[in-house]
C-alpha cells in the first residue's frame, strides 16, 4: 500500500476539527477560494466529472461541487472522510466520498474523470510517481489534472517547516517531512512518464504581515501545477 500509517494518524487526530476555519486546517480554507478559483479558470467545474486524490474533511472537494461538478472524493483517512460525509449531509452539496487507494481506484474508474485534483497530498505519500501515475489514468482524454505540493530548497524547510510549524504556529509541530518535498522539475517528471503534458506551474505566496495568501510566479515554496492527457490520436 503506497501509504505512511503515521501520516494518516497525524490528521485522523485532527479530523473532527478539519471544517473549523480556525483550527490547524485554517491555511487549508484560506487558500481554497485561490485553488478553485485557478483550477475552473482552467478547467470551467460546472457539468464535469471530478475526482479528489487525498480530499481529507472535504473543503476542496465541495467547493468544486458547489460550482456545479460532479465530485467524488477519495482519502484513506478514515475519520476525514467521515466528517467530509457528516459536512455534505450538513451543507447540502452532494460528493460521493469513498476510502479507496488512488491506485486502486485507476484500476477500477479508468478515464473517467474530466478533472482529477490533488492538492497538498503528493508530499505525505512514499510514492509519489505512483498516485501520479493513478491520476493519469482516471482522467479522460483531452482532460485535466491539478497537483499542489511544497517545494524542496532551504528557502522551503525555513518558510514550510520552520515559519509555519515552529515561528507563526499555523500547524503542528511534524505536519511536514522536508525529506518528502518534492521540487518542480521532479514533479514535471513524474507527470511527463504518466504520459501527461505539463500546461503551467503557479506559485502561492503567504505575507505574514497581512495574512494574505496570494498566487504568483514564485514557486520556491508552495505551488500548483496544471497537466493535461493529450486527446489520443
Ligand atoms: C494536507 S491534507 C490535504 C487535504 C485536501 N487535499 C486539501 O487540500 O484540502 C492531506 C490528505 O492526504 C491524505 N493522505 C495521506 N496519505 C494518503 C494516501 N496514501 N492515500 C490517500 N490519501 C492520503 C490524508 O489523509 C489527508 O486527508
Amino acid at each position: 500500500m503506497n501509504a505512511d500509517p503515521l501520516e494518516l494518524q497525524k490528521f485522523s487526530e485532527l479530523a473532527h476539527r478539519w471544517w473549523d476555519p480556525t483550527s490547524e486546517f485554517r491555511p487549508l480554507h484560506e487558500i481554497n477560494p485561490l485553488r478553485l478559483e485557478w483550477i475552473n479558470a482552467r478547467a470551467p467545474l460546472a457539468g464535469k466529472q471530478v475526482i479528489d486524490i487525498g480530499c481529507g474533511g472535504g473543503i476542496l472537494s465541495e467547493s468544486m461541487a458547489r460550482k456545479g461538478a460532479t465530485v467524488t472524493g477519495i482519502d484513506l483517512g478514515e475519520k476525514a472522510l467521515k466528517v467530509a460525509d457528516l459536512h455534505s449531509l450538513e451543507s447540502g452539496v452532494q460528493v460521493r466520498y469513498k476510502l479507496i487507494a488512488a491506485e486502486e481506484m485507476a484500476a477500477q474508474e479508468a478515464s473517467q474523470y474530466d478533472v482529477v485534483t490533488c492538492m497538498e497530498m503528493l508530499e505525505h505519500v512514499p510514492d509519489p510517481a505512483a498516485i501520479v501515475r493513478a491520476a493519469a489514468a482516471l482522467v479522460k482524454p483531452g482532460g485535466h489534472v491539478f497537483f499542489s505540493t511544497l517545494n524542496r530548497n532551504p528557502k522551503s524547510y525555513l518558510f514550510a517547516v520552520i515559519g509555519a510549524e515552529y515561528i507563526l504556529r499555523m500547524l503542528p509541530k511534524g505536519t511536514h517531512d522536508y525529506e518528502k518535498f518534492i521540487t518542480p522539475s521532479e514533479l514535471s517528471q513524474f507527470i511527463r512518464s504518466a504520459g501527461l503534458e505539463v500546461q503551467g506551474f503557479k506559485g502561492m505566496g503567504y505575507n505574514p504581515l497581512t495574512k494574505i495568501y496570494s498566487l504568483n510566479d514564485d514557486t520556491s515554496v508552495n505551488y500548483l501545477v496544471a497537466a493535461r492527457r493529450p486527446l489520443e490520436a
